[in-house]
C-alpha cells in the first residue's frame, strides 16, 4: 500500500548535526547514515588542515589554503565556522537554505561551536546529537587504532576531549557509541522520528483540511 505520508505530504528539510570528541565515532556513524539513506546529504565542510590518507577533496572536505579561508570569511561565504584543533573549519553556505525549503535534509559533522552558530541562525531546522565514547581509555584506543594522526595530534585531541564532552548538555539527543551498529540504529531512529515532527510537515494543513472536507 502507498505511504501517503511520505508520498503526498511535503516537509521542510532538517539540519542533522552530529558532534563528539575527536575519535568517538561521528564520521563512522555519518558514513553509515549516508550509505543507508539517499534522502540526506553531507554538508561538506571547508578546512585548512591537510587531508588524511584516503580523504578526497570535495568528498570528505574541501581542503583550502589559509588565504582562501580568509577570503571566504570576508565574503561571508560561511554558514558557520570555527577554530578547532589549531585549524579552521567552516560550513559553506552553498544552497542549503533553498534546499531545506525543498525538503532536502543535511548532515553536519561539526563541533559544538558550529552547532551553537546553527542554533542562533536556524534553531527550528536543527536536530542535534552528541555522541559519547564509552570511556576515555577507549577514546584514546580508537584514535590510535585509526592510525591517521601523529602521536602529538592524538595527545592534543585527548587533552581537549574533556572540554568537548563538557558541551554534551547543549544537544537534544545523546547517544553512547559503545557498539557501532547499535549506535547507528539509535541515530537513524532519531532522524526518522524528527522527519515526522509536526511543524516540519508543511503539507499537513492542506491535507487535514481536505481530510475534514472543508
Ligand atoms: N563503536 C566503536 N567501536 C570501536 N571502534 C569504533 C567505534 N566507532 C568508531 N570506531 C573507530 O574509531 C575510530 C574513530 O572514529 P571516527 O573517525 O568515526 O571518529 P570521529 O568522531 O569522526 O573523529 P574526528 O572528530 O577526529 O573526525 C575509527 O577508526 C573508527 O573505525
Ligand atoms: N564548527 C565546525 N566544525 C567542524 C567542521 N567540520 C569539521 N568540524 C569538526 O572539527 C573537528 C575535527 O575534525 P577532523 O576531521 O579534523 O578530525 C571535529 O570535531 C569535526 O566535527 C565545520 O565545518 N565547522
Amino acid at each position: 500500500m502507498a505511504d501517503t505520508q511520505s508520498q503526498a505530504l511535503k516537509r521542510r528539510g532538517l539540519m542533522f548535526v552530529l558532534s563528539s570528541p575527536s575519535g568517538a565515532g561521528k564520521t563512522t556513524i555519518s558514513r553509515m547514515l549516508l550509505d543507508a539513506d539517499d534522502s540526506i546529504k553531507l554538508s561538506v565542510s571547508c578546512t585548512t588542515r591537510s587531508p588524511r590518507p584516503g580523504e578526497i577533496d570535495g568528498v570528505h572536505y574541501h581542503f583550502v589554503s589559509d588565504a582562501d579561508f580568509d577570503r571566504m570569511v570576508e565574503e561571508d561565504d560561511f554558514y558557520e565556522w570555527a577554530h578547532v584543533f589549531g585549524h579552521r573549519y567552516g560550513t559553506p553556505k552553498g544552497h542549503i537554505r533553498e534546499a531545506l525549503k525543498q525538503g532536502q535534509d543535511f548532515l553536519f559533522d561539526i563541533d559544538w561551536q558550529g552547532t551553537q552558530q546553527l542554533y542562533q541562525k536556524d534553531r527550528q531546522d536543527v536536530v542535534s546529537v552528541f555522541i559519547l565514547p564509552p570511556s576515555l581509555p577507549e577514546l584514546r584506543r580508537r584514535l590510535e587504532a585509526r592510525a591517521q594522526d601523529s602521536a602529538d595530534v592524538i595527545e592534543s585531541r585527548m587533552d581537549r576531549a574533556r572540554g568537548e564532552i563538557s558541551h554534551w548538555a547543549e544537544y537534544e539527543y545523546v547517544v553512547i557509541n559503545d557498539d557501532v551498529e547499535a549506535c547507528f540504529r539509535k541515530v537513524q531512529e532519531i532522524l526518522h522520528a524528527e522527519r515526522m515532527e509536526r511543524t516540519r510537515q508543511t503539507g499537513l494543513i492542506p491535507f487535514v483540511r481536505e481530510l475534514m472536507g472543508s
